[in-house]
């Protein structure tokens, strides 16, 4: 970088530095980039805040239900969390169900940052049940064991039995406006998924629509599900078919990732918040699927 005045004086000191500050930013323009691409990304997942059927242990998969009171405060308590790290978002992809919507505007309210664009898509929908959405997990393992209770909800590739119109969600689902707005038609949507089908359905928009994003710089939340979470986290940290069936996810908190720019974890993941309330949050997923004999 060359000072290109010969004056003296305070005025050729000014024309120098002038001149030293204009070829700073020239050169910064072509070296801020390699830097951002040098520098980790950091992306953040979230299970949204506790639903109704959450609460009732009920598989509730596609059905539209709205955060509980609890679900709310929990969504609260993240966000809050989020802003005293310093944490800055600025694009948050969601799925089409409400409960994953409200929680991404809950997140972003406590952080005083709602201007922040958010981005629906029902490839970020939870895994769909099929004909097991609605029923109660305790009530199904006291019927059929708890080990296939365990083999439905977290084996990689068994898909459960497909939902049909005799259904009494059925209707409620498909008839439903929002899975019109679909990248596919309606009659080509999912009546049932193994988690491994939920991945094949959430990579396209993974990689053509969050990931250029991610490349960009841009701190993205993606407040989604239990299972489109864990399915995403089996992808960017290539877990095994097996031991993904050992990765439990809790409402209401945050997941970040550091990655690198091929977009490979620098460290493992971190569930951010109070280790031992994370730790039993986690446990109570678990217990879902034991048996209870019906209410
Ligand atoms: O709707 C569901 O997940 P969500 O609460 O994350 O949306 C599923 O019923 C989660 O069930 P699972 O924990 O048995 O996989």
């Amino acid at each position: 970088m060359q000072f290109r005045s010969n004056k003296s004086g305070v005025f050729g000191g000014f024309l120098n530095f002038f001149f030293f500050l204009k070829g700073f930013l020239l050169n910064a323009r072509r070296f801020l980039p390699l830097v951002l691409q040098m520098s980790n990304y950091k992306l953040f997942l979230l299970r949204h805040g506790e639903g109704a059927w959450n609460k009732e242990n009920r598989f509730c998969s596609w059905v539209d239900q709205k955060l509980s009171e609890n679900g709310v405060k929990e969504a609260q308590e993240c966000g809050k969390l989020l802003k005293e790290q310093g944490v800055q978002f600025d694009v948050v992809f969601t799925s089409i169900l409400s409960r994953s919507v409200q929680t991404a505007w809950l997140v972003l309210e406590a952080m005083a940052q709602e201007w922040v664009p958010v981005v629906k898509d029902w490839r970020l929908n939870e895994r769909h049940y099929g004909s097991l959405i609605g029923l109660n997990r305790a009530e199904m393992a006291a019927q059929h064991g708890e080990e296939q209770v365990k083999l439905w909800r977290r084996s990689y590739d068994i898909t459960p039995p497909p939902i049909d119109e005799s259904h009494p969600y059925f209707l409620e689902i498909y008839n439903d406006r929002r899975y019109t707005t679909c990248d596919v038609p309606k009659g080509n949507l999912p009546r049932a998924e193994s988690l491994k089908e939920v991945l094949e359905r959430l990579m396209p928009y993974w990689n053509n629509t969050i990931v250029p994003e991610i490349r960009k710089g841009r701190t993205v939340l993606i407040s989604a599900h239990g299972n489109s979470c864990r399915a995403l986290l089996k992808h960017l940290e290539a877990i095994s078919d097996q031991d993904i069936a050992n990765l439990t996810l809790p409402t209401g908190v945050p997941v970040l990732v550091e990655l690198d720019k091929s977009l490979k974890p620098v460290k493992p993941r971190q569930l951010l918040g109070d280790q031992d309330k994370i730790r039993a949050a986690i446990k109570k997923v678990e217990d879902q699927g034991k048996a209870k004999p019906s209410a």
